[in-house]
């Protein structure tokens, strides 16, 4: 995300916990397009002082922060009634907390300078049609959904544009985790319409268009990009099992 991001023009403050994963993502944007593009700032989303030092941070390496991108996530697949109460907590506490965390921390801000920008959360289809297996997770990725078209309507005549990406199954962390295997894997790649997975840059370039000033006008929206996964193979998927006309 922040190299094809870097790719595409922009600087960018990379965020989450591990220093050394940020350290990594900065040293490769420097060897591909030189110093200066891609900074570290390490802070815990769950943590609203933390926030506010890393948007602090970001401006000062910045000079001035256009836009934010709520990407940090946490899942782990669970049956609901396995489920404990810390469970639920550390699922809902990164991702709708932590997006709120950063959302209203970056978004004050641009407020109280009177200068609009834009926030783009990372949805996933999910978040409206639920997911047996990851309650903590869908529950919190529809509260982002709800987040997303509220504060477009509510800042969208400030200037701040608050819209959302929901990408299909990535081979990057989450889907690597869940979908290793390279039989689940191949399941999950047979129920894509489109027939393969999505690349990162695929993301990384919806939430460009969202960042950009060519979606001036898009407000409170989500640019679903699963390869029609969501909508399902339909009759295709059963094609095999079907008769044939004669
Ligand atoms: C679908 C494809 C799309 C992908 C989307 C993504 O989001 S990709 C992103 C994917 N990337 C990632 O997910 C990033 C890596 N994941 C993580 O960092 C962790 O999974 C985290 C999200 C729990 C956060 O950790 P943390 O340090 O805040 O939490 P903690 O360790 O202190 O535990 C708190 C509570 O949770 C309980 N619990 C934990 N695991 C399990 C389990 N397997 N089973 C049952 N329960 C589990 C644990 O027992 C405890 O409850 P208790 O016992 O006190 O009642
Ligand atoms: N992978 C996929 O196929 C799909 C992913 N998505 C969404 O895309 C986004 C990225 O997914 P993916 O790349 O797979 O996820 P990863 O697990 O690879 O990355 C999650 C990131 O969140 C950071 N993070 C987790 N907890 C915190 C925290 N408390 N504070 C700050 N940062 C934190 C992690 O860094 P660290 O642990 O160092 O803090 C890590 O960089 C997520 O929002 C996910 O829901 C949506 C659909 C499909």
């Amino acid at each position: 995300m922040a190299a094809e991001l870097c790719r595409l023009g922009a600087r960018v403050v990379v965020s989450g916990r591990t220093k050394d994963t940020l350290d990594a993502t900065v040293e490769a944007v420097d060897a591909e397009l030189g110093p200066g593009r891609a900074f570290a700032v390490t802070a815990d989303v769950r943590d609203p002082a933390s926030v506010e030092a890393m948007a602090g941070r970001a401006t000062e390496l910045l000079g001035a922060v256009d836009g934010l991108v709520n990407n940090a996530s946490g899942l782990f697949p669970v049956k609901a009634e396995e489920l404990t109460p810390n469970g639920f907590d550390a699922v809902v506490r990164i991702v709708l907390n932590g997006t709120w965390h950063c959302t209203s921390e970056v978004a004050r801000r641009w407020l109280a300078a009177g200068r609009g920008g834009a926030v783009v959360n990372l949805l996933t289809p999910y978040a409206w049609t639920g997911a047996p297996g990851i309650v903590h997770n869908a529950s919190a990725k529809g509260g982002v959904l709800a987040m997303t078209r509220t504060l477009g309507a509510e800042w969208s005549g400030h200037g701040v544009r608050v819209n959302a990406v929901a990408p299909g199954w990535m081979p990057v962390g989450g889907t690597d985790f869940l979908a290793g295997d390279p039989a689940v894997r191949q399941r999950l790649i047979d129920a894509i319409p489109a027939g393969r997975l999505l690349k990162p840059e695929e993301t990384a370039r919806a939430v460009a268009y969202l960042l950009s000033d060519d979606a001036s006008y898009v407000v409170g929206e989500v640019l679903t990009i699963d390869g029609g996964h969501h909508l399902s193979k339909g009759l295709y998927e059963f094609t095999d099992e079907l008769p044939g006309r004669s």
